[in-house]
This record gives structure tokens, sequence and C-alpha cells, in this order.
């Protein structure tokens, strides 16, 4: 039995955090935080072949367009690839001016004077420092005692202030993290980070970063706002300090984290592009930015052609964006279930009709295409799928809006053969599948208009004369009507014996690229009680009327 019947005998369940007037739960996110990616270090530590330089060039540049402008870029004592990386880059000058490139390391003296030495030469850059101070890392990793382990960063903080004393000509800038905040005593961290702080002496104007990290999400996401609001609230010199977030997704909810801890009173956010990190990853910062512009919140990175984003991350991470990932994921956008795909199709028309640019389509959070994303994927017929699904295809691909009594009627067409083929109908699927109902362009038809013209005659109706082809003779007919349909009509059934009657007819240009033509839909009912309907597509709309009259008289005698 792999699953405890009391789990309870192994895990305990993560105690509150002692704030009873906390204020987070009542604020709103209203401006986007400093980010700051690490996809060039947690991500990359996190995949099965950490990126060489061609890859880690490519995706600092993806970063810089996107508009991410504190960029942890490595681990520089972490080996050669990290070390010339970082070093090459601090050197090409590729880096803009408005972007700061950061550095982790261990609290480690060597590994420190390894990281300032890859940054040689920077204009400003970040160097974190960082060592584990929750109970368990204490214990079993360190093997020391509350006062040794603040004594690991005290002394780091040390070397960072003398090693970049070194370097004048450099902007220095400090951030620490007191690892696994999350599961670590708040007092504790607090009494860490006070005395990193006072070694390094950090003022309003040239602030120290506290990155307080989720290292391992071990609670629900409000506790991490409570420890944050915690933290923040019983720091001294708070004025002095960037509290910045880094939270990871081990329960799912390392977004949710962080805009909780953003309402409490944090000011920047660390993560990774698509929410790779360590084990489940890092805070996702499309999500979380894309969470605040569908608040009517600019988050100040630009997802405008996510498909180049994601090919990007994907081509560097070698990890795929799964399909359902929020706002990027190849499915996020299609409903192909039926209820979806009415109000969906129903939100875009009256999007269209209205002069109100608020988005209300139902089911889609964002408007698809200010992320680069078309329209003709929203949309996706299968058997789960309804009138909507195939009405919108057969609009977006062929310009055909059918009358929503006539989509009734041909939604057993697609139902039928979707539930034969017993896969998803793509757009030519559903077109054979109309023009097989309708008798639309094509030959196996039993009646086939050869040609017609039609002419007023004085009483002032319509005489129509023509060579229609019946199971391929052709055969001279004619007819009279008040108009042309009626006249076509009374053709048929003059010559054929067939009489319909019309109970609706419409028609409308077709919208398809530079197409001119006309689609005309008509409904008519037999002698025997059937409704029967036609469509007729020409360049021409008189002519497209005439078919429609054929295509329901083949309805009519195939049954
Ligand atoms: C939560 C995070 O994501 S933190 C970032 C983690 N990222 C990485 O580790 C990627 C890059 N790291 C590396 O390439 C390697 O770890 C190196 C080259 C930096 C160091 O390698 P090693 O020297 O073999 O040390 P290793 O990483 O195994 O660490 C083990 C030692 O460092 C100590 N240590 C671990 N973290 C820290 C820290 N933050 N500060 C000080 N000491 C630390 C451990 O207690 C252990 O000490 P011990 O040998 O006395 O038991
Ligand atoms: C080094 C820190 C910020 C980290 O990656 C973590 O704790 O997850």
């Amino acid at each position: 039995m792999p699953m405890l019947s009391d789990p309870s005998v192994k895990y305990s369940p993560f105690p509150q955090v002692p704030l009873t007037d906390r204020q987070w739960p009542t604020r709103t996110i209203t401006a986007p935080p400093r980010w700051l990616s690490t996809d060039l270090r947690d991500g990359n530590q996190a995949i099965v072949d950490p990126m060489d330089a061609h890859k880690k060039n490519r995706f600092f540049d993806l970063l810089v367009e996107v508009g991410v402008k504190e960029i942890e870029v490595g681990f520089p004592s972490a080996g050669a690839t990290e070390f010339d990386f970082i070093s090459g880059l601090v050197k090409s000058g590729r880096i803009p001016d408005d972007v700061i490139v950061q550095v982790l390391t261990q609290s480690r003296e060597d590994l420190i004077r390894t990281s300032f030495a890859s940054l040689t030469g920077a204009r400003a850059a970040i160097v974190h420092l960082y060592n584990a101070v929750s109970p368990a890392w204490r214990e079993v990793v360190f093997g020391m005692t509350k006062d040794q382990v603040r004594d690991i960063a005290v002394h780091g903080a040390k070397v960072m202030r003398d090693e970049a004393g070194k370097q004048p000509g450099t902007d220095w800038h400090f951030q620490y993290s007191p690892e696994t905040f999350s599961t670590a005593e708040l007092d504790f961290s607090l009494e860490v980070c006070e005395a990193v702080m006072e070694v390094l002496a950090p003022t309003p104007e040239h602030p120290i970063i506290l990155n307080l990290p989720a290292t391992v999400e071990a609670a629900t996401p409000n506790i991490y706002a409570d420890q944050v609001e915690y933290f923040i609230r019983n720091l001294p010199k708070r004025e002095s300090a960037v509290i910045s977030l880094h939270t990871h997704n081990d329960r799912g909810t390392g977004v949710a984290a962080a805009e909780l801890a953003l309402m409490a009173g944090a000011d920047r956010v660390e993560g990774c592009l698509f929410g790779n990190g360590e084990r489940t990853g890092n805070c996702c910062l499309v999500t979380m930015a894309l969470n605040m512009y569908t608040q009517g919140v600019d988050p100040k990175l630009d997802f405008s052609d996510i498909d180049r984003v994601i090919e990007t991350v994907e081509y560097c991470n070698e990890l795929p964006v799964h399909q359902r990932h929020p706002y990027g994921g190849e499915l996020v956008y299609t409903a192909f279930s039926g209820s979806h795909q009415d109000a969906i199709k129903k939100g875009f028309a009256a999007n269209e009709l209205q002069n109100d640019p608020h988005w209300r389509v139902p089911y889609l959070p964002i408007d698809p295409a200010d992320l680069g994303r078309s329209y003709e994927a929203v949309i996706r017929v299968n058997s789960q799928s309804g009138k909507g699904g195939f009405a919108w295809v057969l609009e977006q691909d062929q310009g055909l809006k059918l009358p929503k009594k006539m989509q009734a009627d041909f939604s057993p067409h697609v139902q039928r053969m979707a539930d034969e083929l017993g896969r998803e109908l793509g757009a030519p699927d559903i077109w054979e599948a109309f023009k097989s109902a309708y008798h639309v362009q094509t030959e196996k038809k039993h009646f086939q208009l050869v040609d017609y013209e039609e002419r007023r005659a004085t009483d002032g109706t319509r005489l129509l004369s023509g060579t229609i082809a019946v199971q391929g003779q052709e055969q001279s007919v004619s007819g009279r009507g008040n108009g042309l349909i009626s006249s076509v009509l009374s053709t048929i059934e003059e010559s054929f014996g067939l009489a319909l009657e019309i109970v609706d007819y419409t028609e409308h240009a077709l919208t398809t690229g530079r197409d001119s033509r006309a689609a005309a839909y008509l409904e008519c009912r037999t002698p025997d009680g059937r409704t029967i309907w036609g469509v007729g597509i020409d360049e021409d709309v008189a002519t497209a009327s005439v078919r429609a009259v054929l295509s329901a008289a083949n309805s009519a005698v195939s049954g």
C-alpha cells in the first residue's frame, strides 16, 4: 500500500502565521512588480542538458525583447560553461543600459570570488548570495546551530562587500536569499537578513534585495502571503530593502503564492517563462504578467508574439510548453465542446456589433489576438461539438454564414461524420460533408444546371429557359414566375413534376480573402411535408439563387 490510510503519521499540517490583522486580502495588484527572470539560472539548473552559450545568448536576447530588465544569467562558480558565458556576455557590450544582470552564489568564499571575477568590467550587476535557514536544512544539510547558519550568511556578505570594493568601476547591487524561507521560522529569517543588512549597510537610495524563496512550496498561498507580510512588517529599515519573491510550484500554486505575496507588499518577482525551474518549476512569469494584463494592468512585459516566445523557450530548454499551459498552450483558446462553441461564437458576433472595446467573449479570459494568436483555432470540431462549432469553421474557412435553422439541418451530417471517423474534423472534412449534404460543387447529383437565361415578360412575370442535365442527360427546360426563384421552382415543377414551396431565403456575399462570390440559402417544404435546404454559391448572386433551388431539388429527390 504505497499511500497511507492515515497520512498524518507521516505529514503534518503547515502551521498558521501569527498575524491577526493581515492587510493583504483586501489589497489588489494595480502596478507591475520589478520582474527578474531566472530562466538562465534556476531554469537552467533544472533541465536535462543545461544550455550552452549559444542557447543562453538566444534566451537572453528573448528576455530583453520581452522587456525583462533584471536577468539572472547563471551560477558562475558552477563551471567553465557558466563562467565563460557570463564573462563573455559582460564583455560583449550586449547588455542594454536599462538591463542589469544577476549571478547566484553559495555563501562560500571561493565561490563568491569566482562570481565577482565573472562580472569584471560590468557597468552594473547584482550579486545574489544564498544559504538555507530552515530547520531541516540547518540540521540535515549543514549540521549547524542557528548561530552558525547565521554566520554563513554574515561571512558571505563580508566577502561580497570586500570583493565589490576591489572593483569600484561597477555599480554593485547585493541580493540575499534566506533560502527555504517558506519553511523557516520567520523570526530567524528576519534575524539573518538583519545581520546581512548590517554588513552591507543598504540605504533607501542603494537598497539591498531581500529575496524570500518558497524554495519548496509547502502550504497554501495565503500562508506565503502571511509570511511575506509578517516579514515586511517586522523588518527594521524596510525602506532600505527591495522585497523580492521567488516561488516554486510544488503544490501547483506558485503563481497564486506570488500574486498574494505581492499584495502583501513585495516589490519584485523572480520566475521563469512558462514556469521552468527546479522540480515543478518556478512562478511562471508569462502567467503572472498576463493575469495582470487581464485585470487591466500593464505588466510591462510584452507577449504580443507568444508563439515566437514559446518557440525559443522550447528550443533552449528542450522542454515542451504544455498544451494547456495558461495563455501559451496550444489548446488554451480552443473549444471543442458544443455549448462553449456556441457561447464563443455569440461572443465574437456581439463584440463585432458593439462599439465597446471591453472584452466580453464567454470562456475566453483574454483576446487571443493580443498575443498574436489567430481566431482560426479557437473553435475546433469533434464528436463533442455543436452547431456553433461547424458553423464557425465554415464561416472562417469558406465564408459561409449558415442560417440558424440550416445549422440544425446540417448538424446530423457533421455528427455522423465525427462519430464514424472518431477524430477531430478539420475544415476540409466539414466542407466535404457540407458539399455532399447539399450537392454543392459536385458532378454526382441528380439535377445539374448547365445554363439558363431569364427575361421579363410584358406582363411583368419572369420567364426562365435553360438546360438542366438530369442524371447526365441534358434537357431543355422553361418556366414562369413572379421572380427569379419562383420561375426556377415552376420550371422544376413543370419539367420534372417536383413541387417545392419556399419557406425562407437568405443570401450574402462571401467574406473570405478576395472572394467576390455570393451564397444563397433556401428553405423549402416538399408536398409530403419534409423541410429541405438548398445552397447555391456563385460569382453571380442571381445564379447562386438558381443553384440553391436546384440544390434543394436534389435533396428532395435524394430523400
Ligand atoms: C535553491 C537553489 O536552487 S540554490 C542554487 C542551486 N544551484 C546549483 O547548485 C547549481 C550550481 N552548483 C554547482 O555547480 C555546484 O553545486 C558547485 C560547483 C557550486 C559547488 O559544488 P560542490 O563544491 O561540490 O558543493 P555542493 O554544491 O555539493 O555543496 C555541498 C557543500 O556546500 C555547502 N553548501 C550548500 N549550500 C550552501 C550555501 N548556500 N552556502 C554555503 N554553503 C553551502 C553544503 O553544506 C556542503 O558542505 P559540506 O561539503 O561541508 O557538507
Ligand atoms: C537561491 C534561491 C533563490 C532559490 O533558487 C530557491 O530558494 O528556490
